[in-house]
């Protein structure tokens, strides 16, 4: 098998061609500091021109089988470059290549979904003749491509997070503008290799490299973006939805997930998905669990289990396939890690296991004895990091989950029924996952959350509602 690219220097991607650029980046494998490839720096000239690009390709005709067909491709391409794949995303993001591997699977089925869903998309007959005086009209509603998408995509998902955007985009009949993390920009670019050779018409996708401070409000600020859709944190969506004025935005942010571990709960099975959900990617998951609560009557029980799943966890170079944990995505981040721990141990936490800082490794880390107002708590750690508490009834620890400014999903292992469907009504999130983590997710299902965890929800099909205008159309007959 052919690699996608024979070297990873790229330039941005406008209107079907590849632009190379005086100006470029290193692009850095995150566990060996080597430059791995490069990438070209966006200026404001490129924003215009690959926007500009995107609304010309706009009024090409575009078939839905066409999209079909292409997402197909795409999807099966991925496949067949499942290795090649997986190995820029564990070197760009320093993840396993076991857990990179994954997210390849997954990203073929995202595009997959988002392909089947373009055939589902349509509008419905509206009754408009049961009002008197309407008894002669009819009535159905459409759905269109809202034209040009503004995709802008976080570091710690560069795949499968990407296929989430331009996949339902396309398959809606968009245009699409995306602009990929700086730090791990290789895997959109090698998959816009891939949409380039599924035959996607020229100018459909566009794509702009570079510090996001500097292209973002480019391409965010600029009118001939119709919909803005951003993965990332609160910081940069608060600032987005107040750049995009009227115009539609998806923001798809953080959170402090919680887990609650009843008394009732298989609490073995429990402390081995925790330690599975709360290190997985360095904790670089936006679901990733940050706060667990366990009931007083296996308190002691699951701390063992976790402590014992957490300190085996190995460390490693992210190619190795022994790895479990590799490095976070820059020894700052590490550092900001290390502080936040410090402050909590310094405030009264105890570090059961980890809790050092090796370089760019923070390793996995359970604290207890903690408080609702460290930042270990009360903010997004994003890092190897889990905090253990425990309650003694529902009630208690429904208030300590929802005791948040955020609400992207949370999990609850019990066996009971009454509890379970208590916390379905009363639990603040865009998704409860009962007898497992806030980290699971499928990616056909509807995601997202409330609060500062963002609005609107992905997976293809909720995407592509975001991505359409609905018009109803009234015959007067
Ligand atoms: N809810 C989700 O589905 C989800 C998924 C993954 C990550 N996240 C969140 O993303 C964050 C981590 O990712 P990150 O560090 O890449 O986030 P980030 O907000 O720093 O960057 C995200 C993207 O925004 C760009 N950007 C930065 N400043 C910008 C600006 N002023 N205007 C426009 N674009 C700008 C960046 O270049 C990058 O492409 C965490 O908060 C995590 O919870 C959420
Ligand atoms: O980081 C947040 C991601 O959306 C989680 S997942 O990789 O999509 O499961």
């Amino acid at each position: 098998m052919n690699k996608v690219a024979t070297d990873y220097s790229f330039g941005l991607f406008i209107n079907g061609e590849w632009r190379t650029k005086e100006e470029t980046v290193p692009v850095l494998n995150k566990y060996n500091r080597e430059k791995i490839g490069e990438t070209a720096v966006t200026n404001e000239s490129d924003v215009k021109e690959a926007v500009e690009s995107a609304k010309e390709a706009f009024k090409v005709p575009f078939s839905l089988y066409d999209r079909y067909q292409v997402l197909l491709k795409v999807a099966q391409l991925l496949r067949d470059n499942t290795e090649e794949f997986a190995a820029v995303i564990a070197k760009e993001v320093g993840k396993p290549v076991n857990e990179a591997r994954g997210e390849v699977g997954r990203s073929a089925l995202t595009l997959e979904n988002s392909a089947e869903e373009a055939k589902r998309i349509h509008g419905e007959e509206i009754p408009v003749e049961a009002a008197p005086g309407s008894e002669n009209r009819k009535a159905f509603t459409r759905r269109y491509p809202v034209g040009v998408v503004a995709a802008i995509t976080p570091f710690n998902v560069p795949l499968n997070l990407v296929c989430h955007k331009v996949g339902p985009a396309l398959a809606a009949g968009n245009s699409v503008v995306l602009k990929p993390a700086e730090q791990t920009p290789l895997t959109a670019l090698l998959l816009t290799k891939l949409f380039e050779e599924a035959g996607l018409p020229k100018g459909r996708l566009n794509v702009l490299t570079g510090e996001g401070h500097e292209v973002g409000p480019l391409l965010t600020s600029n009118p001939d973006v119709n919909m803005i859709t951003f993965t990332g944190s609160p910081q940069v969506g608060e600032r987005i939805r107040k750049e995009a004025g009227l115009r539609d935005v998806a923001l798809e942010l953080g959170n402090n997930s919680a887990t609650i571990v009843h008394k009732d709960a298989d609490f073995e099975q429990a402390a081995q998905l925790v330690a599975q959900k709360s290190f997985n990617n360095a904790g670089q998951v936006c679901i990733s669990v940050q706060r667990v609560y366990v009931h007083d009557a296996v308190y002691d029980q699951f701390l063992e289990k976790v402590r014992e799943a957490t300190s085996q966890i190995k460390l490693g170079d992210p190619m190795d396939p022994s790895t479990q944990m590799g490095p976070m995505i820059a020894e700052e981040e590490a550092v900001r890690v290390e502080e936040w721990v410090n402050e909590a141990v310094a405030e009264g936490a105890v570090v059961e296991t980890g809790g050092k800082r090796d370089g760019v490794f923070y390793q996995p880390t359970v604290l207890t004895n903690v408080n609702a107002e460290m930042k270990v708590c009360k903010q997004e750690v994003f890092g190897p990091v889990v905090a253990v508490d425990s309650y003694a009834d529902e009630d208690e620890v429904i208030s300590y989950v929802n005791d948040s400014e955020y609400g992207l999903q949370a999990g609850l292992f019990t066996n009971s029924l009454a509890f379970a469907m208590k916390a379905m009504d009363q639990i603040h999130v865009g998704g409860l996952i009962v007898n497992d983590t806030s980290g699971y997710r499928v990616d056909h299902m509807p995601y997202g959350g409330v609060k500062k965890s963002g609005t609107g929800k992905e997976g293809p099909r909720y995407a592509i509602e975001e991505m359409t205008e609905e018009k109803i159309v009234v015959f007067n007959l």
